[in-house]
């Protein structure tokens, strides 16, 4: 359901709308969503809804006030026995007709009936050879309606079998002839409960049209704003005025309805192949730095985290000078430099300065790829991508291209984040590859990349970035299964808890641990397995002799159930929520942050955001990708040279 203010303005009926749902013509029913699992490839209700519940409360509210729905329908949806265009297909404008509880499974859930608000027109998915709609005044089929002789209200007949009171708070509630209905599964709707027709809506606003055509309002705006390509707007997707196929915005250059070039995107997840020829290319004028940063951005040459609560950074103006460094130990997972740039150098030539107006004379091929992981298959990334070097994992390996024949401003990036991955690990005594993958993101206006981690098995444990225009904010914190010690979606225990300073209730998680591994009071964090190989080595050495009195699952058991015990003495506010931010990098245009440590990437995740206004902002970020885990023909993407300017030595 797509809801705004607790009303209902959209629905998506795809796959399992639940027992007795109906699409026709002009009539839609459907259960409302949620709390339902797949038991033997059978959809079964196992959390019923009441008045309470969000989905209910919006269709309700939208009833109540006569708001029309726009219904899309999947291809998943079987109900019309035709094979749908395309992956989501806007229906029209319904309204809702009724909105009344069945009961199924011992659960009381809701159904909806929606009914075409324009029956006056024949519908895009009428069956083929259908007649020409009737009028509306000639539809006088109307269901029986009785009232119930327990709570007085009057109902309409819903079901074939007989009447019953559709109060769920009734004693007479889904009953029959004063027999409870056994089998909700045997029911089906009667034929005038199908066929009635409610009285026309009077349609409250002026509905914007469900398949919009923004094509003359970008054309005005991309007249009256030189940089409209990076607004909020220019990032929605358009209707093809030819085929009438929504199109994202996939490339940096505009909308493109054909298929080519798309590997993993919504037409591959659609399994389609659309060939429609249309294109829309937007109009490009480049923005100068003070343009892409925006007025309003404060530009803060510290660090949040090095001024509030969150962690705080080591600060050297002496270290890699002319650069401040703020360097952030993660106890027990790594470290984080942030290299400061400022004036001087970025106005070197060659420097954040030119490297920021290079990258947009040049076509970088900039493009938005699909989400790893989407509620909906193929949903796109917000900002726009190009990998060059061993292919990441945003890209099918074909799609990343090979550093020999990029740009010479992409090969001095790799000079500069090679030399700041170096510098970064050395300070601390250490050694790392050099970078073998570089990944530039574009993001426009108030874009911004969620919470992830760069921790495939695949890189190395080095990260380096280069930030170029606008100002962003990058947030790090724990992953939420290390924060609070469990699964969140399962409220599963995690068997090897790494108890993580600065994790929630740390001291009794850490006390509980070391009673579990029967480790001596003085024990630090650091002593607890780490991996599965540590921990199962433990399990062997502690359970695997006979003459043990416990067995590894009782021991487990007592251990859970003391867990549960310390978090439920925890008033719910302080430990639920979303992990707190460990650390907050204000990163300006020329900045530099290394991010070093496997552990970092397992046990914490970032965020990065654009601020204010700010219109465009490179992000550049190159990893050592391990070969083995790559094809090999691959492998010669990942070489380069770099020569003469290219080669970077922190001035
Ligand atoms: O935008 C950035 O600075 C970082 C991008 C990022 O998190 C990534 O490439 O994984």
């Amino acid at each position: 359901m797509y809801y705004k203010d607790e009303y209902c303005w959209g629905l998506l009926i795809n796959e399992d709308c639940g027992a007795r749902s109906y699409v026709d013509d002009e009539v839609v029913i459907t259960r409302l969503g949620g709390g339902s699992e797949k038991e033997n490839g059978k959809l079964v209700v196992k959390k019923g809804q009441d008045e309470t519940n969000l989905l209910v409360r919006c269709i309700m509210k939208s009833k109540i006030n006569n708001q029309e729905v726009g219904l899309v329908i999947g291809k998943k949806n079987n109900l019309l026995n035709r094979k749908l265009p395309h992956h989501y297909n806007v229906m029209d404008y319904f309204q809702i007709a009724k909105v009344w509880p069945e009961k199924q499974d011992g659960q009381v859930f809701y159904k909806v009936r929606f009914e075409k608000l324009n029956i006056s027109k024949k519908s895009w998915w009428a069956r083929k050879g259908a007649p020409d709609p009737m009028p509306h005044e000639q539809r006088t089929m109307h269901p029986v309606e009785k009232v119930c002789p327990t709570c007085t209200t009057k109902e309409m007949q819903v079901y074939k079998q007989g009447w019953t009171c559709l109060n769920r708070h009734c004693g007479d509630f889904w009953k029959i002839n004063g027999h409870d209905i056994t089998n909700s599964m045997d029911l089906t709707f009667h034929d005038a409960f199908l066929e009635y027709r409610a009285p026309p809506l009077k349609r409250v606003s002026d509905t914007p049209s469900l398949v919009p055509d923004r094509l003359p309002e970008i054309a005005k705006k991309e007249v009256e704003d030189p940089h409209f390509y990076v607004s909020r707007e220019a990032m929605r997707g358009i209707v093809c005025p030819t085929c009438r196929r929504c199109i994202p915005r996939r490339f940096w250059e505009g909308w493109k309805c054909a298929d080519d070039g798309v590997d993993q995107g919504a037409s591959a997840a659609a399994n389609t192949t659309n060939k429609c020829p249309f294109q829309k290319w937007l109009s490009f004028q480049p923005l100068s730095l003070e343009e892409a940063i925006g007025t309003g951005s404060a530009k803060p040459r510290r660090d949040s985290s090095a001024s509030s609560g969150y962690l705080q950074p080591e600060i050297s103006d002496t270290l890699l000078a002319p650069y401040t460094i703020h360097t952030y130990e993660v106890e027990g997972a790594g470290y984080i430099v942030h290299f400061v740039a400022n004036k001087e150098i970025n106005e070197r030539p060659g420097g954040p300065n030119d490297l920021f107006k290079e990258l947009q004379d040049t076509q970088l091929g900039l493009r938005r790829f699909p989400l790893i992981q989407a509620m909906v298959k193929g949903t796109l990334q917000a900002q726009f991508g190009v990998n060059y070097g061993l292919p990441y994992k945003f890209v099918v390996p074909s799609a990343s291209l090979a550093f020999n024949g990029a740009c010479d401003a992409i090969h001095r990036v790799l000079g500069r984040l090679t030399w700041a991955t170096q510098r970064a690990v050395a300070s601390k005594g250490h050694t790392t590859e050099c970078p073998n993958e570089l990944l530039v993101l574009g993001y426009g206006e108030g874009q911004k990349i969620g919470y992830h981690d760069d921790g495939e098995d695949s890189l190395g444990p080095t990260i380096a970035s280069l930030s170029l225009g606008a100002p962003s904010t990058m947030s790090i914190r724990m992953k939420y299964r290390y924060y609070h010690g469990f699964i969140k979606k399962s409220h599963r225990l995690l068997d090897i808890d790494p108890v993580l300073p600065k994790c929630e209730n740390y001291e009794k998680r850490l006390e509980l641990k070391k009673n579990f591994y029967n480790l001596p009071e003085t024990a630090g964090y650091n002593k607890l397995p780490e991996n599965k190989e540590e921990y199962e080595k433990w399990k062997a050495e502690r359970f695997g002799k006979e003459k043990n009195p416990k067995t590894y699952r009782e021991w487990w058991q007592e251990y859970k159930n003391a867990w549960w015990e310390m978090y439920k003495s925890i008033p719910e506010k302080e430990s639920r929520g979303s992990p707190p931010d460990l650390i907050k990098m204000e990163l300006n245009h020329g900045d530099m942050v290394v991010m070093h440590g496997e552990k970092l990437q397992q046990y914490y995740e970032h965020a990065v955001s654009v601020k204010g206004n700010g219109k465009l902002r490179f992000a550049m970020t190159a990893r050592y990708i391990k070969r083995d885990k790559v094809d090999k023909e691959d492998w010669p993407k990942g070489d380069f040279h770099l020569t003469g300017e290219q080669i970077y030595n922190g001035g």
